[in-house]
C-alpha cells in the first residue's frame, strides 16, 4: 500500500480482556491520515482501553494495532510514543517542573533539548503567553494547565494525537474554546486525531467521524451529518438525542 492510501492507524481484530471483563471485543477499523475521529459511548464501553492500545499503555489480549503499517508492538516504546501526542483529563504535569520544562520533557527524554523559542512557539499554539514558561503548574488555572498538556503533546511534532476526555474537567466556556483550538491545530499541523469523549455534542462539533462504542464493540461509525440525519442505530441515536433535546429546549425559550 502506498503512503497516501494506507491508513495512519489501523485496528485488526483487537481484543482486550481483564479478569472478568471483556473491555474490547474484536475491533477492526482504520483511521485515515488527517481524520479527526471521536470515540463516544457509555461509561465502561471500552473507549479508553481501545485508545490506550495505540500508545501501548494497554497491550491487547489478541489482535494488532498498526501505525503507518507498523504493528505498534514491533516498535521500541520510546520511538512509538515520539510519534504520538497524548492528552488526558488529569493532564499529569510534573508539579516540581516549570511549564517550559513540562513542555520540553518528551523531547528531553529522546535526547533533544527544546530551545526557549520553540517552547514559546508551542505556548502560542495553544493561546498562552510566552511568559507562562517560567510559571509552576500550581500557579495555573485548570484550563491553562490543560492547554499546557496540549502543548506538551505537540512538542515532539507527532503524526497522531490521542486525547482521552481532554476537556472533561473544564468549565463549558473554556471547554468550547479549547476544543475549537484543538480542531484548528488538527488542521494546521496535518494531525490525525482520535478523541475519547462522553459528550456527543462535542463529538458532533469537532470530529469528521464518530465511532460509538457499546460493551467493547463499535456499534456505529458515522459522520456527524449522518448521525444528525438519524443514522447509526438506536444506541447512537439515544446519544444524539441528548444535545438535540437540549437545543430544542433552548430554542423554545427564545420563542
Ligand atoms: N485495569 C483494569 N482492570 C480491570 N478492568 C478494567 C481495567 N481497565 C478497564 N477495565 C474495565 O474495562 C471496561 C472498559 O473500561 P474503559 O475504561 O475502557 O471504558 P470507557 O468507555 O473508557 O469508560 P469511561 O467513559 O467511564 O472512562 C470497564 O468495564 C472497566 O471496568
Amino acid at each position: 500500500m502506498n503512503q497516501q492510501t494506507q491508513p495512519l492507524l489501523e485496528f485488526r481484530d483487537v481484543c482486550k480482556s481483564y479478569d472478568r471483563t471483556q473491555a474490547v471485543a474484536s475491533i477492526s477499523t482504520a483511521v485515515a491520515r488527517r481524520e479527526f475521529v471521536a470515540l463516544v459511548g457509555a461509561s465502561g464501553s471500552g473507549k479508553s482501553t481501545l485508545l490506550k492500545t495505540v500508545n501501548r499503555l494497554v497491550d491487547p489480549s489478541s489482535g494488532t494495532v498498526l501505525i503507518d503499517g507498523d504493528p505498534v508492538g514491533s516498535l521500541p516504546l520510546a520511538a512509538l510514543r515520539r510519534r504520538i501526542g497524548y492528552v488526558f483529563q488529569s493532564v499529569g504535569l510534573f508539579p516540581h517542573m516549570s511549564v517550559g520544562e513540562n513542555i520540553a520533557i518528551g523531547p528531553r527524554i529522546s535526547g533533544q533539548k527544546l530551545t526557549r523559542e520553540r517552547i514559546a512557539e508551542l505556548l502560542e499554539l495553544v493561546d498562552l503567553e510566552r511568559s507562562m514558561a517560567t510559571r509552576m503548574p500550581n500557579e495555573l488555572s485548570g484550563g491553562q494547565r490543560q492547554r499546557v498538556g496540549v502543548a506538551r503533546a505537540l512538542a515532539n511534532e507527532p503524526q497522531l494525537l490521542l486525547m482521552d476526555e481532554p476537556f472533561g474537567a473544564l468549565d463549558p466556556v473554556t471547554r468550547d474554546a479549547l476544543g475549537e483550538r484543538v480542531r484548528s491545530l488538527h488542521r494546521e499541523l496535518n494531525l490525525t486525531t482520535v478523541m475519547v469523549t462522553h459528550d456527543m455534542a462535542e463529538a458532533l462539533l469537532l470530529a469528521d467521524r464518530v465511532l460509538v462504542m457499546e460493551a467493547g464493540t463499535i456499534v456505529a461509525d458515522e459522520t456527524p451529518q449522518s448521525l444528525l440525519h438519524g443514522s447509526g442505530g438506536e444506541i447512537a441515536q439515544s446519544l444524539v438525542a441528548v444535545p438535540r433535546t437540549q437545543a430544542d429546549r433552548l430554542a423554545e425559550l427564545t420563542r
